[in-house]
């Protein structure tokens, strides 16, 4: 990538290279970082989102794919069902679901994050925040979503679905849940966390039970529905 790459605001206060400046400048950080959590909360609060499903996946998944169409799919049947959609934003899978959630009629959510280079927010998303940090940004997708569909994704998609499923694992947030779209992309990983994890006895039976894994939209619809039951 040719883009020029910009330090953002995560960097400054995560990264020790620039912990001199960290030192000099870190209460008005604070007030930022405050002032970011202000703002999530009141357009949140404001946007009157009902129920709504967060939606994780791929930044890279191609508009042409069959991926995509999913995306737009799933985002289109949760609307249809009557959820709000959260996303991450940007490109790819978060974009598909966004488009999906438009086409439904329903509001669509994007809680976009400032990276050291540029990106637009997705033309799907009607209701935008953009984040300097990803902790503060974490926090919105899990209080305004009541649960979880994760299209197939990386690493982000790893970290908000990990997230979200320890939250729930040790109860801070309630019924809450997560859907893995796509059998062949997920399964390896649902088979080694009964196998691995499960099998040297670092979770519950029930833990595993948190995950539906499914090729079946209509499935994942059904199984959000269970939120807060
Ligand atoms: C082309 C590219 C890398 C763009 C990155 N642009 C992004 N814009 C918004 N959210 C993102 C982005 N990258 C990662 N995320 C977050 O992490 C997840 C995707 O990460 P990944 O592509 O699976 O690992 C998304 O659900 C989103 O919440």
């Amino acid at each position: 990538m040719s883009q020029k790459r910009k330090v953002t605001a995560d960097e400054h206060l995560l990264d020790t290279r620039h912990s001199e400046e960290w030192k000099q400048k870190a209460a008005w950080r604070v007030m930022k970082i405050q002032a970011e959590f202000v703002e999530g909360f009141d357009t949140l609060e404001a946007a009157e989102l009902g129920d709504a499903i967060g939606v994780y996946g791929s930044a890279r998944t191609p508009v042409d794919g069959e991926e995509y169409k999913l995306g737009v799919e799933l985002g289109r049947k949760l609307g249809e069902s009557g959820f709000s959609v959260i996303t991450g934003g940007g490109p790819g899978a978060m974009e598909a679901a966004n488009r999906g959630a438009a086409d439904a009629g329903v509001k669509s959510v994007g809680l976009g994050i400032e990276l050291p280079f540029e990106q637009g927010i997705n033309p799907y998303v009607d209701i935008q925040l953009d984040f300097h940090y990803f902790f503060v940004r974490k926090v919105m997708f899990l209080k305004y979503s009541c649960g979880f569909c994760a299209l197939p994704g990386g690493f982000g998609t790893m970290d908000e679905l990990f997230e979200s499923l320890t939250l729930v694992q040790t109860q801070k947030v309630g019924k809450f849940p997560i859907a893995l779209i796509g059998v062949d992309y997920w399964g390896g990983l649902v088979d080694w966390l009964r196998k691995s994890m499960l099998g040297e006895g670092k979770i519950n039976p029930a833990d595993v039970d948190l995950l539906l894994v499914t090729d079946d939209l209509d499935e994942a619809v059904d199984h959000m529905k269970k939120a807060g039951m």
